[in-house]
């Protein structure tokens, strides 16, 4: 199983009044193909710059100061890794949304208020199946029954297999202006608006016709999530990322959404990227977790051994902070504040909360270090030095 994309040592700062907010130091991490890997952390740990560096999307006034951003487009072939980092902007744009796609908390964000729902799910298709959905209808002007202009059939799929090589807006546009393609255009808009459809019940929305037809101040919370999901999915991405995308929901509709994915995971997507600050969410979903503290990654582990064996003290913290039906007693909380990221602590950024701290950790970074065959952890404790000085 190969890495589909990875961090490694991401930097990214911000350029604020108050200063130089250091909001990632050297993040790494990978998800590999076939995986589900849940981001965990308190709130302005830096989940969502982390995303959003390796995706490129850091708005001003953001800087991604350092790092790499991997990207292995076939699995398994190392050598054809692209470092997206170094990618043109033109090129990250047909990447985002084609090989990867991102969802976010807020479905009003990603949807226009004044399209009906199905018109988007489409549109997306048209952009990227639009070859898959031009044979489909080459193939039905073969047939017999398919009504055409008399004696047009052999010109019309002449042309709308020149159409249909170059599948973008621009042909599209072109297309319109002859008339014998602007069929085409209309069967392509027809196909592709069934295929919508197509999805939006694959989602398990009930009449998914009259949902394709609504706008979305017509849907619920829940079921906007699903039409957006839908956009993301009708380009079969290889990567998606969903960041807190079930956290506005309430709780019965936020499971039935986790479930999807989690079917959607074994059909149509081949890998999650997803953020959370829900460890409940990461239990049932994920493979693999990364854990992040103020700007670092402090750990990173399968998910059953991260839950019964985490090695970084913020990660034990974190997992006893969390209520259980059966827990006696008060609910545990981690001491003392998330630091402020214009002037992080020195050495390990979690030390002046730490019940372990030791000298070393006041001054020096920890490294990522291996503590098992798939765990890694940046805490002294666990490397070579780590008790002599304790
Ligand atoms: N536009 C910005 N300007 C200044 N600082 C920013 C900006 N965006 C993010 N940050 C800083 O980056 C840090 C990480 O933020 P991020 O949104 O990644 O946190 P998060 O882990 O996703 O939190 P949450 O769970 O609340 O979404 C925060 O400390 C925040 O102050
Ligand atoms: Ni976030």
């Amino acid at each position: 199983m190969g890495k589909i994309i990875e961090a490694i040592d991401l930097t990214t700062h911000f350029y604020t009044y108050e200063g130089v907010v250091k909001a990632l130091d050297k993040v790494c991490i990978s998800v590999d193909h076939g995986t589900t890997f849940g981001l965990v952390g308190e709130s302005g740990c830096g989940k969502s710059v982390t995303v959003r560096s390796m995706m490129r999307i850091i708005q001003e006034p953001g800087r991604i100061e350092g790092g790499k951003v991997l990207f292995f487009p076939t699995e398994g072939a190392n050598e054809k890794a692209v470092d997206l980092l170094s990618k043109s902007e033109a090129w990250m744009q047909t990447l985002r949304g084609d090989r990867i796609s991102m969802i976010f908390q807020e479905p009003n964000a990603a949807l226009n208020p004044i399209m009906r729902v199905g018109d988007q799910v489409a549109e997306s298709f048209i952009f990227h199946r639009k070859r898959s959905m031009s044979k489909k209808i080459l193939e039905d002007l073969g047939h017999p029954e398919t009504r055409v202009f008399p004696g047009t059939r052999r010109l019309q799929k002449a042309l709308y297999a020149i159409a249909s090589q170059t599948p973008n807006a621009l042909s599209l546009r072109i297309s319109r202006k002859i008339p014998l393609l602007r069929r085409w255009e209309k069967r392509i808009k027809r196909e592709a608006f069934r295929r919508a459809t197509e999805i939006i019940g694959h989602l398990g929305i009930a009449h998914p016709e009259e949902v394709a037809r609504s706008y979305p101040h017509n849907l619920s919370g829940g079921m906007k999530q699903r039409i957006v999901i839908a956009i993301a999915l009708a380009c079969k991405p290889d990567l998606l990322i969903a960041d807190e995308a079930t956290s506005n929901l309430d709780v019965t509709v936020q499971a039935q959404i986790l479930d999807l994915l989690k079917e959607l995971k074994k059909t149509e997507i081949s890998s999650i990227l997803m953020i959370t600050h829900d460890l409940g969410v990461v239990a049932e979903t994920c493979d693999r977790v990364g854990v992040m503290y103020a700007g670092t990654l402090c750990e990173e582990a399968d998910v059953k051994e991260l839950f019964t064996d985490p090695k970084h003290p913020y990660t034990v913290a974190l997992l006893a902070s969390v209520p259980r039906f059966h827990q006696e007693g008060e609910l545990k909380t981690i001491e003392g504040v998330v630091p402020n990221l214009v002037h992080p602590p020195s050495g390990c950024r979690f030390h002046p909360r730490c019940a372990h701290v030791m000298k070393r950790c006041k001054v020096e970074v920890p490294e990522l270090i291996n503590v098992g065959e798939k765990h890694k952890v940046a805490c002294h404790l666990y490397d070579s030095k780590g008790e002599s000085d304790a």
